[in-house]
């Protein structure tokens, strides 16, 4: 397994265990994400001209993301492997990811999708907004979050279904349980390709 995606619904633990995955995997963690909030915080061009749409939940515009996700792709631990986490999240992204990957004659290993229900997310986000203050924590944004996620995200997972490049895990209970589960679906599916 040395390129994969981890695909669900703000609140599902994508971070968490995307973390402990590419630990364990060795392999570069990548979080759109993690890094546009660092331009934010650092106040580069990148992160001044996303700033709006990560405080409002939006989605930063496609042209934005797709070239940092390229220029991310293309550095020197990358090619040796990687999880992407948050990326795509539109079909124009699978679409993009597609055209790079095919750029360095790669192809994806897994895609992991992380489940978990609505109100659990929602009362984990809120949770976290107590701990963390991210700035779109609050009740309203992450209810827009979601609906971006079922409207726009859902069609992303549709289109590695149809691939046979999909794997649900089911993200309800502790993180340690939840990691267990991610492990062994990595490990199930490893033979496959
Ligand atoms: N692939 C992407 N396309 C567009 N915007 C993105 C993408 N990834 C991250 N973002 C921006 O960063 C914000 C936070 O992303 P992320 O940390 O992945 O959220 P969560 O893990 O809570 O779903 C998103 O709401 C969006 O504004
Ligand atoms: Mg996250």
């Amino acid at each position: 397994m040395k390129r994969m995606l981890i695909i669900g619904p703000p609140g599902s633990g994508k971070g968490t265990q995307a973390e402990r995955l590419s630990a364990s995997l060795g392999v570069a963690p990548i979080s759109t994400g993690y890094i546009f909030r660092a331009n934010v915080r650092d106040r580069t061009p990148l992160g001044v001209a996303a700033a709006a749409y990560l405080d409002n939940g939006d989605l930063v515009p496609d042209e934005i993301t797709n070239a940092m996700v390229r220029s991310r792709l293309g550095e020197d631990d990358a090619r040796e492997g990687f999880l992407l986490d948050g990326y795509p999240r539109t079909v124009a992204q699978v679409e993009e990811l597609d055209d790079i990957l095919a750029g360095h004659g790669q192809e994806l290993d897994l895609v992991l999708q992380l489940s978990a229900g609505d109100e659990e997310l929602v009362r984990r986000l809120l949770g976290r907004a107590k701990d963390a203050g991210r700035s779109d924590d609050t009740e309203k944004v992450i209810r827009h979050r979601l609906a971006l996620y079922h409207g726009q995200t859902e069609a992303v997972l549709t289109r590695y279904a149809e691939r046979g490049q999909l794997v649900r895990v089911d993200g309800f209970g502790a993180v340690d349980t939840v990691s267990e589960r991610v492990l062994r679906a990595t490990t199930l599916t490893s033979g496959r390709r």
